[in-house]
């Protein structure tokens, strides 16, 4: 064993990740007295919300939907908080309940030790600016959780001619505003929500960008009639079958926002209720692009078949110049490569130690 590493016996869980999913297991830990370790690879709570977003970023669902037990957003938020605002709140929510994550300790590994019945969680010191001190820890406990969510790593597709393109590249995690781009030709790869969003705020900063759509998507409005369309989804799952709550959010997509098959954009066949519960994939909440790509002010293309040093080819084999690359196209969790499989433990089967109040 390395000599530098520390031991440590934690009698709780560890919680890895403390960003919003992490904090909420970590208040409800500390409200029933259970003690534990959370580990945290960044140097604070919600790395991803304070470092990797957009200035322009407001929650898309309706405040009640997205505020963690035990603590209530402000009532003075709006119904859609900003990035700053949420970003308060979780702090305000960590100090409510006391939590302090271990910040720049990334978990290298985490195994279940079947010899002695417990897990064996693994660090690295990172600190910030990477001058970590580089010592290791390795916890010891009985149970894990794991919060690290599924935008851990940014991804970034091999594109032929990538290398050869002499303008800006940047994924959206590093995307601020369109402030930079101001009069350029902006080539915005993906259309999920990020480049959704991206690309109106290029729009809104006098770019000019042009959107790969290479597959369908489902695009809803953020809003039917005033209220929220994932409330009144919700609201519809009570009373009937997700297959019809699907048709029903189809065809009011399609009352409010219109046939986007003309400018370029397909449908799923598959509902966006269902396509989200057995692929993830998030419908699109619309809040501003749609009038822009009928506007043509965001140019739909298809497919890249490859970039060269100012220009871009797609599959349908047209060419368009552009200065500058921003990749929206998703994150991956990176839980694969620190949890150790082909152990039966992976899920804990085992009850939390009994709770001491309430
Ligand atoms: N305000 C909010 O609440 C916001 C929430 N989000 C959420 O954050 C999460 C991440 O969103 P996002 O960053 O948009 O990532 P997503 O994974 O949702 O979208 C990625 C997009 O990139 C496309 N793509 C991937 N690779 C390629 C490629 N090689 N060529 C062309 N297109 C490609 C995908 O298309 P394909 O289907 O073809 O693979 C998809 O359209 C989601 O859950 C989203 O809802 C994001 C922004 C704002
Ligand atoms: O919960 C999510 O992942 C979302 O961001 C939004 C969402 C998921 N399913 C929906 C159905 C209708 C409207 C919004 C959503």
């Amino acid at each position: 064993m390395d000599p530098l590493r520390r031991c440590v016996w934690v009698n709780g869980p560890v919680v890895v990740g403390a960003g919003p999913s992490g904090l909420a297991v970590a208040a409800g830990l500390k409200s029933r007295d259970v003690p534990f370790v959370i580990l945290e690879r960044a140097d604070c709570i919600a790395s991803l919300w304070q470092k990797r977003t957009y200035d322009r970023l407001k929650l898309h669902l309706p405040k009640q939907f997205c505020q963690l037990p035990g603590l209530p957003f402000p009532a003075d938020y709006p119904e859609y908080p900003s990035r700053g605002q949420f970003i308060r709140y979780l702090e305000d929510y960590a100090e409510n309940f006391g939590i302090e994550p271990r910040f720049n300790e990334r978990v290298e590994s985490a195994a279940y030790d079947e010899g002695c019945g417990f897990w064996r969680v693994t660090t690295t010191c990172a600190g910030s600016g990477g001058d970590g001190c580089g010592c290791e820890v390795e916890y010891i406990c009985q149970w894990l959780v794991v919060a690290t969510g599924e935008n851990a790593e940014a991804v970034v597709p091999e594109i032929q001619g990538l290398v050869d393109f002499d303008g800006e590249v940047m994924h959206a995690c590093d995307y601020k505003s369109g402030e930079n781009f101001r009069g350029k030709k902006v080539l915005v790869v993906g259309c999920g929500n990020s480049g959704m969003e991206v690309s109106l705020d290029l729009c809104n900063h006098d770019a000019e960008p042009a959107m790969v759509v290479r597959n369908s998507v489902h695009v809803l409005p953020r809003e039917i009639l005033g209220k929220s369309t994932f409330e009144l989804a919700m609201l519809m799952l009570k009373l009937l079958p997700l297959w019809f709550v699907d048709k029903i959010l189809v065809l009011l997509a399609w009352l409010t926002i219109g046939n986007l098959e003309k400018l370029g954009i397909k449908r799923p066949s598959m509902g966006p209720l269902e396509l989200k519960n057995t692929h993830g994939k998030t419908p699109v909440l619309d809040i501003g692009a749609m009038e822009k790509i009928k506007s043509r002010e965001i140019k739909i293309v298809p497919g890249i078949q490859k970039l060269s040093s100012r220009r871009a080819e797609f599959v349908n084999g047209e060419t368009l110049k552009i200065d500058a690359v921003i990749f929206a196209t998703g994150y991956k969790s990176n839980v694969p490569t620190w949890l150790q499989v082909g152990n039966k433990k992976q899920t804990a089967t085992n009850p939390l130690p009994p709770q001491s109040n309430d």
